[in-house]
């Protein structure tokens, strides 16, 4: 499947639900695509083809849709899949960076041995809106020493700057689906 009959089923797949989970929010549900196996397969079998031969060694995922989509691309890849999580959740010593979201703010820790200075991570997440929750998790990475070229996401929404922030801070950034607005 070519990334743009891919980007067509996407359009079709994921729901958007008008605001949720605050007024004036269009919520873009890829709860809806996971329910469909062929179109979930396709999204996976498309990332693994399109970072084979980056080199990547460990896929962090982001608290908690970046988990759906982070750990089965790193098992299809065979690499690590490291979890980022909201606070209090890990249980050994992390450290942490706090961040703005679309709707609220919060933060994000990762195990502090997580990564090595060797690693060369992929970021994975489900969505891509202001950026903050990306900005995060890399700070987070690089904290630890790893290198962090690309971040990939199933969605992007261009119009709420995320892509242009994150570039800022040197990634690539690789998406599915725009979806223009809010
Ligand atoms: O680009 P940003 O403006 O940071 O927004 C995108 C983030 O927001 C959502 O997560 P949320 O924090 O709602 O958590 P969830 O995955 O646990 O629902 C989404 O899954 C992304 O992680
Ligand atoms: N509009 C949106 N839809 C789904 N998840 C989001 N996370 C941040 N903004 C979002």
């Amino acid at each position: 499947m070519t990334h743009t009959e891919l980007s067509r089923l996407l359009e079709q797949v994921i729901k958007s639900v008008q605001d949720y989970p605050k007024p004036g929010i269009l919520f873009r549900d890829v709860t809806s695509l996971m329910q469909d196996g062929a179109a979930f397969a396709a999204v996976i079998d498309h990332l693994k083809q399109h970072y084979s031969g980056h080199g990547i060694t460990k896929i962090v995922g982001t608290e908690s849709r970046g988990f759906i989509f982070g750990a089965p691309l790193a098992y299809a890849m065979g690499v690590a899949f490291v979890p980022v999580r909201k606070p209090g959740k890990l249980p050994r010593e992390t450290i942490a960076e706090s961040y703005q979201l679309e709707y609220g703010q919060d933060t994000l820790e990762i195990h502090l041995d997580a990564i090595a200075p060797e690693d060369k991570v992929l970021l994975v997440d489900d969505l891509l809106a202001t950026g903050g929750t990306i900005d995060a998790t890399t700070k987070l990475v690089r904290r630890l020493g790893g290198q962090v070229t690309d971040a990939t996401f199933v969605v992007n929404l261009p119009d709420l700057g995320g892509q242009l922030r994150l570039e800022a801070l040197g990634l690539t950034i690789h998406s599915l689906v725009d979806f223009p607005g809010h």
